[in-house]
């Protein structure tokens, strides 16, 4: 049995997510020792400009993550009263400053600052997140810098749980720029870790199940509990949750995935919970691309031991 998988739920095997960002935070951890031995320290800027708890939430372990492999973090916070000119002049400050190597400008933004035009506005070099048109562009073509983090994470907890992704069927059900659409290209580019034959559904999608049900590989990433439940899968299934959905009220709050975890475990071949499925390999994969961006800032030629 694989390392990623760590023990059965009904008859899918559960992919633990908080494993494997634990090995990509380790081989992240041993890149920055040897950017150390040359000099160099990955930096890298989160920008918040928004009063969303969870986004404070989701910052802090992003810094939390840095400390513990050896980046640099810094942290700028913007009032959610101010003009989305104080927030364009942050982001020109941070491509200026020789220290960052990678900038995240935490999304949602507060309303009615074009989020766009900020994201365009982060100097593509230092795009940890993927998400500039220049990169959007590179990886479209078959030429990626940096692929956005959740499906880079989604495309390694695949590979860790031993699905052949080559030739393999692979619905991904919603079309976000951060994520449905990134992963829809990752996963159809050329190569060992792609090759695969990608139809993406969305709310528009007449007959969601009859395309679930023919699909080797089920990434849901649309925002709705329960979209996807064991009837709809076929056996031997690998599912990945990337959905995120805060329920209940006080004591009875927790998070639960897009997928009906029950009924799928049940049916499906393997399978990633929520919490500790997608996000913890989204925060690993953002030190991964700090990291290359520091090494390519410094233009230093050695092997960081990453793929
Ligand atoms: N684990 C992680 O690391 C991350 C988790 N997330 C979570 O993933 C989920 C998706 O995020 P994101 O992509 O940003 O969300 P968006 O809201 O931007 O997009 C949701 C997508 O799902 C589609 N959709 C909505 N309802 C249905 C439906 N009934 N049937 C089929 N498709 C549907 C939408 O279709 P249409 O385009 O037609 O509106 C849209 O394309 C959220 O729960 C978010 O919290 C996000 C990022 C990282
Ligand atoms: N510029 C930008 N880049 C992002 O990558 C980005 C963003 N904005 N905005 C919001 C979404 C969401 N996202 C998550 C990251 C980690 C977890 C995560 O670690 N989740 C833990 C649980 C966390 C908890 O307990 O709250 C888990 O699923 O186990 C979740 C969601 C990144 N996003």
């Amino acid at each position: 049995m694989n390392e990623a998988i760590q023990e059965r739920s009904g008859r899918a095997d559960v992919i633990d997510g908080e494993a494997v960002a634990a090995a990509v935070r380790e081989s992240v951890a041993e890149a920055v020792s040897r950017l150390d031995e040359v000099g160099v320290t990955p930096g890298l800027a989160t920008v918040l400009m928004s009063d969303d708890p969870a986004s404070e939430t989701y910052v802090r372990m992003k810094q939390r993550d840095c400390a513990e492999v050896g980046i640099e973090s810094r942290h700028v916070e913007i009032d959610t009263d101010a003009p989305a000119s104080e927030l364009f002049a942050t982001i020109e400050e941070l491509n200026d400053d020789p220290a960052i190597d990678g900038i995240l400008v935490q999304r949602p933004l507060t309303e009615g600052v074009d989020e766009p035009a900020a994201l365009r506005r982060v100097d593509p070099r230092k795009d940890v997140d993927g998400f500039h048109p220049e990169n959007v562009g590179r990886l479209v073509t078959g030429d990626p810098r940096f692929v956005p983090c959740t499906p880079l994470g989604v495309q390694r907890l695949l590979t860790e749980a031993g699905v052949e992704i080559p030739g393999s069927d692979v619905v991904v059900v919603g079309r976000s720029e951060l994520v449905g659409k990134p992963l829809a290209n990752l996963l159809l580019n050329r190569g060992d870790d792609a090759d695969a034959t990608v139809t993406v559904c969305h709310s528009k999608t007449d007959d969601l199940a009859a395309h679930v049900s023919r699909a080797d590989v089920v990434v849901v990433a649309a925002g709705v509990p329960g979209l996807v439940d064991g009837e709809m899968l076929s056996a031997d299934a690998t599912v990945i949750d990337v959905g995120i959905n805060a329920v209940g009220e006080g004591d009875d709050r927790k998070l639960i995935g897009d997928v009906d975890y029950e009924s799928a475990s049940e049916v499906a071949r393997a399978i990633t919970p929520v919490p500790g499925g997608v996000g913890p390999m989204t925060r690993a994969m953002l030190l991964k691309n700090t990291v290359t961006a520091a090494a390519n800032q410094a233009a230093v030629d050695i092997d960081l031991g990453l793929d």
